[in-house]
């Protein structure tokens, strides 16, 4: 069982030790499942969650990156969206920093609405509006319409990144969520990576039935990603309800295709049931509850840590070919794309290492993300002040490994910290807010940095230099950050946590349930 107590080698031992008696639980009368039984029912719920989060999550984020690949489309013919639509370099920033302000503003409401609906409807009404409005921007024509799209994009996007780190700590304890993050956030990597490649072929559909390639892109993404969202409605579990107890149907139930659940026998779900028991009874709450999460000074010390990884991730996501063409400007275009894609192999390899470490030792969470900070701080200053072209695209492929197991690594620590504290609100409003302020890194790196610094964007040995040098600070402060709250919670939440070697088997249950936010809600 995850915990971030102190001596929680002890009490998860002490912990395991409860489980291995022999006989059934004195609590629910139930024959006490073993440890591979367990592993069992996750490795079930895995194959039923992971892929789809995995799919929805590589649409989506394909969906929102995909204008910057239209910009430069089929430009050979001047049928690229810039070209078109007269944008200048001005407004192509400001566009794509209006997403993300959208991504600051709605990702709390979001969570919340999610937290009080259904989650996974809520997920696929999500993708389905990301799928609808994907396919709208095949239909943009004048520059006030693509700053509209761009908006309403980021409206209905929000809440999807958070929402998932939620969803995924209603089937698993803290200690198994850092993995699955890992796993489903590899599916943005790969949508980097292959999304230019892939606009490859729809640049060649350039003229079929009246419309451009770029048209093609959008409407094709956005008509797959719609079906997904139905797809999801069906096949995503919806939260766990107690064994033989009957859920509360919603009206809009009625209209919801039938599903099949996660776990198919009574027995699984009871296991699951009392590993799980917080999912369970996720108490109600209120404003008041709401506002105890929000006055938690711990939000801010993540939020910083979080503005730093995302800000440099999504300025290299969305800057990284240009970057690329500042290391050598000699560069062609398919080159460009080609070299682009290695940047989040690197990233996904990383991830797949650092997720499970990140899991088995989570007391440690903070130095692995530290690490990641480190590795990309050296990465920047090789591609900032060497001299040779290769060894400042190295440089960037560094950021690209140092990048993995940052942003996943935020969110499970929030959503550690925010569970055993708060409970599942706890969980909810942490992971948005901090996703959600945190992506103020985004804007900023968007916006203001690269094409948005006209004095840091002269072609030459120099170019861009400021800007990295500012990511390199952001990333710095993100360091200090994590090595703060990491001492801070030392000091102020550990010291109030009894030595699990004193405390009896009831005690012992009681904390694990009040961890995981059931104070009193058990009869
Ligand atoms: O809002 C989200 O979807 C989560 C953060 C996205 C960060 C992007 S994904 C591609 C790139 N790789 C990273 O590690 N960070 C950025």
């Amino acid at each position: 069982m995850g915990s971030t107590n102190p001596n929680s080698k002890a009490y998860e031992e002490a912990v395991d030790s409860r489980d291995s008696d022999a006989g059934p639980d004195a609590e629910t009368g139930m024959e006490i499942a073993s440890d591979a039984e367990v592993e069992r029912i996750y490795v079930k719920l895995d194959r039923r969650i992971i892929p789809a989060l995995w799919t929805l999550y590589f649409l989506c984020a394909a969906i929102r990156s995909n204008v910057g690949l239209a910009l430069t489309m089929n430009s050979s013919t001047g049928d690229s969206l810039s070209q078109r639509l007269h944008l200048s370099g001005h407004q192509i920033s400001t566009g794509l920093a209006l997403f993300y302000v959208c991504y600051v503003v709605f990702d709390f409401p979001s969570n919340l609405i999610m937290s009080k609906l259904s989650p996974h409807v809520w997920l696929s009404r999500i993708v389905l509006c990301v799928g609808i409005v994907g396919a709208c921007h095949a239909a943009l024509s004048a520059v006030w319409n693509y700053y509209l799209i761009r908006l309403i994009l980021g409206i209905v996007i929000a809440g999807m990144w958070p929402g998932m780190a939620y969803y995924v700590t209603l089937f698993y304890p803290p200690s198994l969520t850092g993995k699955r993050i890992g796993y489903y956030f590899t599916a943005a990597q790969v949508s980097a990576a292959v999304v230019s490649l892939v606009s490859a072929g729809f640049q060649k559909m350039n003229g079929y039935g009246g419309l451009v390639g770029y048209e093609w892109m959008f409407l094709i993404y956005g008509l797959v990603t719609a079906i997904d969202a139905i797809l999801l409605l069906w096949w995503l579990p919806d939260r766990p309800f107690p064994p033989g107890e009957s859920r509360k149907l919603r009206w809009y139930y009625r209209y919801l295709p039938r599903q099949v659940p996660a776990l198919a026998t009574e027995r699984d779900r009871k296991v699951h049931y009392e590993e799980m028991t917080r999912v369970y009874h996720a108490p109600p709450w209120g404003i008041r509850d709401l506002g105890k999460v929000m006055l938690d000074w711990r939000i801010w010390p993540l939020t910083v840590m979080y503005f730093g990884v995302v800000g440099v991730g999504i300025g290299v996501q969305n800057y990284g070919t240009l970057i690329i063409r500042a290391t050598n400007p000699k560069l062609t275009s398919v080159q460009l794309s080609l070299l682009f894609a290695p940047i989040w192999v690197m990233d996904l390899i990383a991830i797949l290492i650092a997720m499970p470490l990140s899991d088995r030792f989570n007391k440690k969470r903070p130095f692995i993300f530290s690490f990641g900070c480190t590795v990309q701080i050296i990465g920047l200053c090789m591609t900032t002040f060497a001299s040779a072209p290769w060894t400042r695209y190295g440089g960037l492929l560094l950021v690209g490994f140092g990048l993995g197991p940052t942003t996943p690594n935020v969110m499970v620590w929030t959503s550690e910290i925010f569970s055993r504290r708060h409970g599942e609100v706890g969980v909810a409003a942490a992971s948005a807010l901090v996703s959600g302020l945190g992506n103020l890194g985004s804007v900023t790196t968007t916006y203001a940095l690269y094409t948005g610094w006209a004095s840091d964007n002269v072609p030459g040995p120099r170019q861009y230099r400021k800007s990295n040098i500012v990511m390199i600070a952001i990333l710095a402060t993100s360091i200090l950050s994590s090595m703060v709250l990491k001492t801070l919670l030392h000091f102020i939440d550990d010291k109030n946590v009894e030595d699990p070697q004193n405390m009896d088997r009831a005690a012992i249950r009681e904390r694990e349930r009040e961890e995981r936010g059931l104070r009193g809600t058990r009869q």
